[in-house]
């Protein structure tokens, strides 16, 4: 197994003084250590009855493309404001060093639908549970929610466990 955690960059002080900006760049760039990370995003829920992975805007589309072509089911994009044509849900949020507003197409999912959200990371978990919120009010059932890179010191999973949903994570730093 590949040591995913020595494939990613911390950049100190980007985009703001005081945060360690842990850059997937360079894991993206190693393909054994990208190919070996969406096998192992995807090994939990090979049996859940997935009928849709969701990522959210912008890195989490990477993985959550790639995770749901491994799953065999199909993608909903959950995107930064503006960026959809439909009819769409949204939702205002914090994270670690900002705000924004995300949105799905109302059209995206529905009842009958259980879906994998998946991001790159989670931090304080402002946007994935934002992410979780928009989902749910589609009326779809969210199973899970998988990460390539957790920060435990910043709450972001206990966060998302506290929607009722579970979590799984790859890489964790924790006070470095
Ligand atoms: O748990 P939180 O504190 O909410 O932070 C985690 C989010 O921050 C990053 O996205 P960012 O908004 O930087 O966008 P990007 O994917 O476009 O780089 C990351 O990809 C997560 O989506
Ligand atoms: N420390 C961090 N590094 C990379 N992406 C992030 N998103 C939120 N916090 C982050």
């Amino acid at each position: 197994m590949r040591d995913l955690k020595a494939a990613i960059r911390t950049v100190p002080n980007f985009p703001k003084p005081g945060v360690q900006y842990r850059d997937i760049t360079t894991l993206l760039a190693d393909p054994e250590a990208l190919a070996e990370s969406v096998k192992r995003l995807a090994a939990p829920y090979r049996d859940a009855g997935l009928t849709a992975v969701a990522g959210i805007d912008a890195r989490g589309f990477i993985f959550g493309t790639a995770v749901a072509i491994e799953l065999g089911v199909g993608f909903i994009p959950v995107r930064k404001a503006g960026k959809l044509p439909f009819e769409t849900l949204e939702q205002d949020y914090a994270l670690e060093y900002g705000r924004d507003t995300l949105q799905i197409h109302a059209d995206a999912a529905d009842a009958g639908d259980k879906v994998l959200l998946v991001d790159d990371l989670i931090a304080t978990g402002g946007t994935a549970g934002a992410a979780v919120s928009l989902l749910r009010r589609t009326g779809c059932e969210v199973v899970g929610a998988a990460f390539l890179v957790d920060l435990p010191d910043l709450g972001g999973a206990d966060l998302i466990k506290a929607m009722d949903v579970p979590v799984t994570s790859l890489v964790a730093f924790e006070g470095d």
